[in-house]
């Protein structure tokens, strides 16, 4: 425990539980027009919302947010007196001084040493360069992918800018022998979270079943029709993925992979890392070591990128990139607690490694890093009151910016223009106030919660049973390590009040019978003991489970 006091969870002192939800603002209270609104009005309906979204914030179990505010109020609402704009490159302070960047450098160099990188330096290509994001991991999945598009496509590198004419996007020269050679594929599993599908339609960039249908039509090396994803893992007993626990199907990546690196192709594949409805976690090692053979095998770990009047660079045709929007900022302090006996911790499987301190090799390949770019929401294991995140990668892989604005005094290096400027100040304090050990014993405390909600469930489920329901009626289910437990859906006002996030599954692909309504619960920090009594009692409620069967 940390000898640090902290200040209390920063909740009304009501008491929530039994309170009656108070009623949703109504939209005519907030009605704008030409007039500005009456004082006591505008008042009133700030009032009303701020009530509102307290009680909401107190009953919030479905989603992957944080709701502990740490006390930021106290801390940092004085920096609410100022638009902090953190534009341009986070490591160039830039034109618009009114900037966050020294927190935001060390937000970065945090998360460099966390994730097993050294902290940037412009002349150290192996250095982790990176920004704190303005939207979700989903801006920094998008700029991951856009990054991994780029770079495999053989545009021009940061710094390669010594050319008599502006870099801006040249393409290189394509070689006569492999008309793929800058065609890369994206791979990702089934179980990946929406800003995927979004992102590449974004960039443009093909994953292997849109290429695989329009350019290898009946060659699935699975067999049958391209699948629209890498299936993930299936369940016990050789039952399909939905009984699974959400992690990808390495055997599976693997063979598609092989196709496309077989054509020519370079390759791009995004692992999660804490998968949105099941939490899980794809094995980055394994998957690691069983690509670096066949990227060896087809040309990919070492390439030559040409370019006119001679020029030239080497650089790699795959890239693996990590999703850890959720994971990422906390299984390193579970890996910590795995790995120090002083903290007793022992998980029930291994605390997986996804960082840029994995590296592969091969008999003939020498040791390799393989992980090319990570990302991370603030705004969900840390708690934010506004979206935030980091986009980490190398220097090494950094793109020359489509375009040079003089007007910012810095490089355009990042995703947004403007960019966020109070969530790098909230982020720095996040982790100013709590240690690595403080850290642990969060991340810990998540994992006994995780099962005490379990345990509540089985109980409830067992009662359940004794009064005639099938045996496991509820579909409880938690995927090891995993903050999130997913059990029957209850019913839609308890849905409503405690914010569930909710899937219908047919568990049987193609069999209406088979369907299952389910929810998840995310224990995440604010997720206490309290809470979850307050929600399991609810479920005891005779009509809890009514309108769904
Ligand atoms: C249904 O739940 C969601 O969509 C949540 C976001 C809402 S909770 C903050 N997950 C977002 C997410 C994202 C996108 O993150 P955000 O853009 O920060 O919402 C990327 N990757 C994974 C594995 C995710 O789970």
């Amino acid at each position: 425990s940390d000898t640090q006091t902290f200040p209390e969870v920063d909740l009304p002192s009501q008491d929530v539980w039994s309170a009656v939800p108070p009623a949703p603002p109504h939209p005519d209270q907030f009605k704008l027009g030409p007039e500005a609104l009456d004082p006591a009005a505008r008042m009133r309906a700030l009032d009303g919302l701020n009530a509102y979204l307290d009680y909401r914030r107190d009953h919030l179990l479905g989603y992957q947010v944080n709701e502990d505010m740490n006390a930021y109020r106290q801390d940092l609402s004085r920096f609410l007196t100022k638009h902090v704009n953190n534009i341009g490159d986070p490591f160039q302070d830039g034109g618009l001084k009114v900037n966050s960047k020294i927190a935001e450098q060390a937000v970065l160099n945090y998360f460099s040493t966390l994730w097993h990188g050294a902290a940037y330096d412009p002349r150290n290509r192996e250095s982790i360069w990176g920004y704190v994001l303005s939207m979700g991991s989903t801006e920094g999945n998008m700029y991951a992918l856009w990054n991994a598009r780029d770079y495999l496509a053989g545009r021009r590198l940061l710094g390669e800018d010594g050319t008599d004419r502006p870099v801006l996007y040249q393409e290189p020269m394509i070689a006569n022998v492999n008309p793929n050679a800058y065609k890369p594929i994206a791979f990702y599993s089934q179980d990946t979270h929406y800003s995927f599908a979004k992102a590449v339609r974004v960039l443009d960039l093909p994953t292997f079943s849109r290429y695989g249908r329009e350019h290898y039509r009946d060659e699935n090396p699975l067999g049958g029709p391209w699948p629209d994803e890498v299936p993930s893992e299936g369940g016990p007993e050789g039952k399909p993925s939905t009984y699974g626990p959400g992690s990808i199907d390495v055997a599976a990546l693997a063979k598609l992979v092989e196709f496309f690196a077989g054509k020519g192709h370079p390759i791009i594949v995004s692992l999660n890392l804490g998968s949105t409805f099941k939490g899980a976690y794809d094995d980055v090692r394994q998957v690691a070591d069983t690509l670096l053979p066949i990227f060896e095998r087809h040309g990919l770990v070492d390439r030559v990128v040409e370019y006119e009047k001679g020029q030239s660079d080497r650089r790699r045709g795959f890239w693996i990139h990590v999703d850890g929007a959720l994971g990422g900022s906390y299984l390193p302090f579970l890996r910590m607690a795995a790995e120090n006996p002083k903290y007793d911790y022992h998980p029930p499987v291994p605390v997986p490694e996804f960082d840029f301190g994995l590296r592969s090799a091969t008999p003939t390949v020498p040791s390799m890093d393989m992980v090319s770019s990570i990302v991370c929401s603030g705004h969900k294991w840390m708690g934010s009151p506004m979206l935030c995140g980091v986009v980490a990668t190398k220097v090494k892989y950094q793109m020359q910016p489509p375009d040079n604005p003089e007007y910012i005094g810095s490089q355009d290096t990042t995703f947004a223009g403007s960019r966020n400027g109070f969530t790098p100040i909230v982020m720095w304090d996040h982790i100013a106030k709590n240690s690595y050990d403080r850290q642990v014993s969060l991340t810990t405390n998540a994992q006994r919660m995780a099962e005490y909600l379990e345990q509540k469930l089985l109980g409830l489920q067992a009662q359940k049973e004794s009064t005639g329901k099938p045996a496991g009626w509820m579909w409880i289910d938690r995927t090891p390590l995993a903050l999130t437990v997913r059990f029957r859906r209850p019913n839609s006002a308890i849905v409503a009040k405690w914010s569930l996030s909710t899937v219908s599954m047919l568990m049987e692909p193609g069999d209406p019978m088979s369907r299952r309504d389910l929810a998840h619960i995310f224990l995440m920090a604010s997720a206490t003991p309290e809470k979850i009594d307050a929600f399991i009692s609810d479920l005891h409620a005779d009509n809890a489970f009514d309108d769904h069967v």
